[in-house]
């Protein structure tokens, strides 16, 4: 794999101390008295110079990047160049409310739908329609299969994406194996890989049949790539296939508990049944397009069901080789954002290398009288999520020295 820019600074997947920074880190008196633009000369010094002082200078730099929500009044006042929604986590089921395994969070499984509907109705009123929906996994939750109501609930949450002016992408999360097999999911209008665009003369950034995942431009030198985050999975597969052997394999040898999707005792917490990983296949093939995208000078949003990026999530909901899904997207440097969901709970964090990972807090576990949703606004030096309900707003600027040129 040929490194980009972006990896001539960047560290290993597997953070070291002086690199971690908490979403609650409140700065120093140092950082506090650096502005964006030391802060960016400092980034480009730390290019330059020995790895030591590199880490120090760049652990300087992480202080001052500001992770806090963003309130309505900081955002930007002029025309995006377009826009796009996210949502994540509906798991409609019609039946009464009830909790997640904890019993910490109570799921609004009836109220799930007219969340939708709400969202649907603000993104059809935007004075400037966004170009598409990234619907983020877990559309139908998994007690529809108990209640032999998959296809009816999955009829209506379809229907009312009827309602929605622009087209949605749809990821698929872990309830939609626990109702359809993937082979059923690749035949419904939950795949909706028709929607992607080829690049010609590169047939090596085709995706392969294996897994769920595509590529398609919204907008000129925008690129957007949904993941697979189920195709190292137990889930939704034949226990005869060969998949299937490989990723119960994998999952056993972090996993000794009885119940797989127990993260009890772990020391790898993430792997469990209700999780999944990307095929060296997959992997490979994002490759391929990030590599593209940054010949192309082209911006990169990343969407998964499941986070890649421990700062952005907790402990369990990542995906199992997260630190190989990191490793593709640091050695390029087109990458702006990754957008996910599964936590349900959201989180945000930027990356050593300038990544926005963007965890979308899931409609299930939104009461009534909130919403959770967001629109994204592009611009050509930065992306603004502006969050509805308990979604907060975020700004996502780009790295300095790449900023979009038209
Ligand atoms: N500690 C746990 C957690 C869950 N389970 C079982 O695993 C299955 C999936 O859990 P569920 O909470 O329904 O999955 P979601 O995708 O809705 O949410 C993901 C995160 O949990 C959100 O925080 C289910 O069968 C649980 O009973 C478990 O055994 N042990």
């Amino acid at each position: 794999m040929s490194l980009g820019d972006r990896a001539s600074f960047c560290p290993a997947p597997r953070l070291p101390a002086p690199f971690r920074f908490s979403r609650k880190s409140s700065g120093t008196a140092l950082s506090a008295s650096l502005d964006g633009v030391t802060a960016a000369f400092l980034v480009v010094r730390a290019a330059l110079v020995s790895q030591p002082a590199r880490r120090f200078i760049l652990g300087i730099c992480l202080e001052v990047m500001d992770d806090e929500p963003k309130p309505a009044t900081q955002l930007h006042n002029s025309e995006p160049l377009f826009s796009f929604g996210v949502i994540a986590d509906i798991q409609y089921a019609d039946l009464e409310d009830g909790y997640n395994f904890q019993r910490s969070r109570r799921r609004y499984y009836r109220h799930s739908l007219l969340h939708l509907q709400g969202a649907i109705e603000e993104w059809n009123r935007e004075s400037t329609s966004p170009c598409c929906v990234l619907q983020l996994g877990d559309l139908v939750d998994g007690y529809n299969a108990q209640h032999n109501t998959s296809e009816t609930s999955l009829g209506h949450v379809l229907s009312t994406f009827q309602m929605l002016q622009a087209p949605v992408h749809h990821v698929w999360g872990n309830h939609e194996f626990y109702n359809f097999s993937r082979d059923y999911l690749g035949n419904s209008k939950l795949n909706t890989k028709f929607l992607q665009d080829q690049i010609a003369h590169h047939p090596e950034t085709t995706p392969s049949d294996n897994y769920y995942a595509y590529h398609f431009v919204p907008f000129p030198k925008f690129r957007f790539i949904l993941l697979d985050g189920y195709d190292l999975s137990v889930l939704g597969v034949e226990q005869s296939s060969l998949k299937y052997q490989q990723s119960l394999k994998m999952l056993k040898e972090h996993n000794p508990n009885t119940e797989l999707n127990s993260p009890k005792g772990l020391s790898k917490p993430h792997f469990v049944k209700f999780n999944g990983g990307f095929s060296q296949e997959q992997l490979n093939w994002l490759n391929e397009v990030l590599t593209f995208s940054d010949k192309n000078q082209e911006k990169v949003v990343i969407a998964s069901h499941i986070p890649v990026y421990p700062e952005a999530s907790d402990t369990v909901c990542l995906a199992w080789n997260y630190e190989d899904a990191l490793a593709v997207i640091w050695s390029h440097k087109c990458v702006v954002c990754f957008i996910s969901g599964h936590t349900h709970d959201g989180g945000y964090s930027e990356d050593p290398c300038g990544v926005h990972h963007v965890n979308i807090e899931g409609v299930i576990e939104t009461a009534p009288d909130s919403q959770a949703f967001g629109t994204v606004y592009v611009y050509p030096e930065k992306m603004i999520l502006k969050g509805r309900g308990r979604v907060p707003s975020r700004i996502m600027n780009y790295m300095k020295d790449i900023a979009f040129h038209p």
